[in-house]
């Protein structure tokens, strides 16, 4: 099944229309400069730029006007979508004297404002007053949704340091970064896919000075880069399950706290370190110029921020040349990581940030050069399939009868081929060794199939809790829903911007219930990822009263899911176990976690401020706070008086007729996978067989083999020796060798020549490659299931680059036939 095959979204989201990833980005108002005519064309796919003379676009300074570029479409094909945004000049370039040195010449265009001729061209420019949403829309909407679809994303913001990464990947209060966003729309998507059913989950790592360190949890560092079929991972990252946008953004704000950051010339505070969000979200440290002051640790950080970020350049730069035999993605960990989506399997979109102003003209002029050769990187966006237990069971059943047939034919053939007898001895010791070798792995195999299986089976059970599906059900689910093994989680239809992702009290309506938490408009429901980093600006502005509108969900999750918890309501009606309720307040406990480190965070920066500037709302809003924090440590801890109250009333509260349906839906259940079990094991079974017969007709075979060497040498020597030996050794007269004789001798030679060429030529590579199939996953056709994966990629440069990646933005759960699939990795 693939994703196109799935349900269909309805048209309307709650946040705003979306059109599908195949569409072109919408069109953009024209921004900067007064566009040009010949760059005032209409929107545009993004697809490789090729000479034309529609929009100008030049590779080098030459005064004179270059080949111009026009993009191509093509169906099976999409290029890397590189999009520039200018920021505004910042007020420390006006009062040094700064001029403009760049602009956006309309919206396909940036110009050089002291050489007209300099010109490259783009998918889109994005003048100083674009709006983040403008950019959102244009350069990562299509990516979400492919994401949501089972295609890979990635969106990079890539420019020098204080050129606008962050305030477009992350964004502020009022202006939402694209992170927050692709969120937002995710769930979006969740709630407008009915028949579908979704697993979020996020990690946050960050890359310093070439070392991965978990911001999830503090405990994990130094963590090492794997890969398997899906392609490169983080082992031992935490990855944390996320049910509602304010949930997803509370576990970045938390992860901030630990990231390294500095201050530096340009920007009071620089990323330090690249970051990745596995929602999966990445978050790159930027590139050092020389002009930046660089000391000691800052020094060091910018050696590899540089390093990291040049071998970012040259693989773009490698993929781009077609005649490149090896790209260097194992030369930084950044580009390791991001190895899947560079190497063609997503979709890509680039936003260069630069800024305007001259006196950083030249790294606006490189961030301009490297941004135009990555358009020429061109990327096959494919879905991705993951295998699941069912589909592995088919490939392993399907492989046994190949290996059947094979076997068959093998056996057929060395029957049939006279020359078969005299095969070489040697061959088929290396044949029998291969057969041997191949059951023992075949059989570990199967037993670590069995080990995983299991192992995924109570993860699948386990996250089945988790699943978050729309509330709007009108299509019927591919899914037959078994009775309580999967919660369904609401919405919210009745607020739709309270993208509330699970309650467990959904199917009770307790989404009109008020917690203390949600009653209470708390600040750090919409604290984004900035504010998280302006806190730590020591030049912060005051902002003021926070609750001004926020651009997300008031109410917390965690705060509805308490209430629904703890206020009088039962948890999850009938169905459920005492383990998903266990489950369940774990998670809220969790989710309150994050929201107490969120407000103290918050609380931190209010301190710092209230100590050189205090003021009364500020301290109100410290207090506020401060309640808040003491409120929701309160919830905790009520949880788990619950979670310790569930444990020892379970055998008293549950009814004989709930704990018998209990049992037998187990017993249903084991009996299911007993059945699988055994049809592996027989198949198991008959492989073995397979692989003695085809052993013990080795073993014949060597024998008729040595016995007809042995005739072959007995009458080779008789032959070879002159007329006396050959006399003396026959005891008979010696007579002149024969016309029949040299014909009888050259026969058995020649055949058994041609028997060697027939055996190792076709029957040994085939073997082997049977063999082979058995122990490699590749090349199947069955039923595999969608990934959802999306990168979202923030890179900051030129000190402390940040980029963002959304990797593993949705995780899909699907049941074909009564059995859950496990989508994810
Ligand atoms: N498009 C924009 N409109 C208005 N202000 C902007 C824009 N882009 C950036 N800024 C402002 O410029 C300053 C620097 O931006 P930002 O911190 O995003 O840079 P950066 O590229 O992330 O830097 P670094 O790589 O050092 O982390 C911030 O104060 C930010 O608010």
């Amino acid at each position: 099944m693939s994703a196109s095959s799935g349900p269909r979204r309805s048209s309307i989201s709650p946040f705003r229309s979306r059109k599908s990833p195949a569409q072109p980005p919408p069109p953009a108002k024209p921004t900067g400069r007064p566009a040009t005519p010949s760059s005032t064309t209409s929107s545009r796919p993004p697809s490789r730029l090729s000479a034309s003379p529609a929009t100008s676009v030049s590779h080098s300074p030459s005064p004179t006007t270059l080949p111009l570029d026009r993009p191509e479409t093509s169906k099976s094909k999409e290029n890397v979508m590189v999009t520039v945004r200018f920021r505004p000049l910042s007020p420390r370039e006006v009062n040094k004297g700064d001029e403009i040195a760049w602009y956006a010449d309309g919206d396909y265009t940036v110009r050089n404002e002291y050489n007209p001729s300099i010109a490259y061209g783009f998918d889109k420019v994005f003048g100083p007053a674009t709006t983040t949403r403008h950019v959102y829309d244009v350069a990562a909407q299509h990516v979400v949704n492919g994401a949501m679809q089972g295609i890979n994303g990635t969106v990079f913001a890539y420019g020098v340091t204080s050129s606008g990464k962050t305030h477009t990947m992350h964004g502020e209060q009022k202006s939402p970064g694209i992170i927050p966003l692709a969120v937002k729309d995710v769930f979006g998507i969740i709630q407008e896919t009915p028949g579908r059913e979704f697993l979020l989950r996020v990690s946050y790592l960050e890359i310093y000075n070439e070392v991965i360190n978990d911001l999830l949890d503090p405990t994990g560092q130094n963590l090492r880069i794997r890969e398997d079929a899906q392609g490169t991972y983080v082992e031992g990252i935490k990855e944390e399950v996320v049910l509602s946008p304010a949930h997803a953004l509370s576990l970045i704000a938390t992860g901030e706290e630990h990231r390294h950051v500095g201050s530096n010339n340009f920007n009071l505070l620089s990323s330090r370190s690249h970051t990745i969000f596995t929602l999966n979200l990445i978050d790159l440290a930027g590139s050092e110029s020389s002009k930046t002051e660089t000391t000691g640790l800052r020094r060091k950080e910018g050696s590899y921020i540089n390093k990291s970020l040049l071998t970012l350049g040259t693989v773009i730069s490698k993929l781009t040349d077609e005649k490149a035999t090896h790209i260097p993605y194992r030369d930084s960990k950044l580009t390791r990581l991001l190895q899947s989506s560079l190497s063609g399997h997503g979709r890509i979109s680039l936003i260069c940030t630069v800024t305007p102003a001259s006196s950083n003209s030249e790294e606006t002029h490189n961030t301009l050069k490297f941004a135009h050769r990555s358009k020429h990187v061109e990327i096959k966006a494919s879905q991705n399939k993951i295998m699941d237990e069912k589909s592995l069971i088919k490939k392993y059943q399907k492989e046994i009868t190949f290996l059947k047939q094979e076997l068959q034919q093998l056996k057929s053939g060395m029957m049939d081929n006279p020359h078969m007898a005299a095969s070489s001895q040697d061959d088929l010791v290396n044949l029998k060794l291969q057969l041997e070798a191949g059951q023992v792995k075949l059989q570990s195999r199967l037993e670590e199939e069995e080990q995983e299986k299991a192992a995924l089976l109570g993860r699948i059970q386990r996250l089945t809790k988790l699943i978050l599906v729309s509330t709007k059900n009108s299509m019927p689910s591919s899914i037959p829903e078994r009775p309580g093994h999967r919660r369904r989680h609401s919405f919210g239809e009745d607020e739709p911007e309270n993208l509330v992702g699970l309650s467990p009290s959904a199917d009770s309506g307790s989404s009109s219930s008020v917690s203390p938490a949600s009653s209470s408009k708390s600040l750090h429901h919409r604290v984004t990822f900035n504010d998280i980093k302006d806190g730590r600006r020591k030049s912060i502005s005051k902002r003021g009263d926070d609750s001004a509108g926020g651009s997300f969900p008031e109410r917390t999750k965690a705060g509805d899911l308490f209430s629904a918890t703890v206020a009088g309501r039962r948890l999850p009606p009938s169905g459920t176990t005492i383990t998903d309720q266990m489950d369940l307040l774990h998670e809220q406990m969790k989710m309150l976690a994050g929201e107490v480190a969120l407000c103290t965070s918050s609380l931190k920066r209010l301190s710092e401020q209230a100590a050189s500037n205090s003021e009364d709302s500020q301290l109100r809003h410290m207090q506020k706070l401060k309640d808040e924090i003491s409120e929701k440590k309160l919830q905790i801890r009520v949880l788990e008086q619950r979670m310790i109250g569930s444990v020892e009333r379970t055998p008293h509260t549950l009814s004989t007729t709930e704990m018998s349906q209990a049992l037998s839906k187990l017993t249903t259940q084991l009996n299911e996978k007993t059945f699988e079990l055994e049809i592996k094991s027989a198949d198991n079974r008959i492989l073995q067989e397979q692989l003695q017969m085809k052993i013990s007709e080795n073993t014949e075979m060597q024998e008729t083999i040595l016995l007809l060497r042995q005739q072959i040498d007995s009458l080779s020597n008789k032959m070879s020796g002159s007329p006396e030996q050959m006399a003396e050794n026959d005891g008979i007269p010696p007579k002149p060798c024969s016309e029949e004789i040299s014909q009888q001798k050259n026969a058995w030679r020649n055949g058994l020549g041609s028997c060697e060429e027939t055996f190792v030529d076709e029957h040994t590579p085939t073997s082997v490659m049977s063999l082979n199939r058995i122990f490699s996953h590749e090349e199947s056709n069955l039923n595999s299931q969608v990934l959802m994966q999306v990168n979202f990629t923030r890179t900051s440069s030129a000190i402390g680059t940040q980029y963002a990646n959304f990797k593993n933005l949705g995780y899909m759960i699907l049941s074909m036939q009564s059995a859950y699939f496990f989508i994810g990795c």
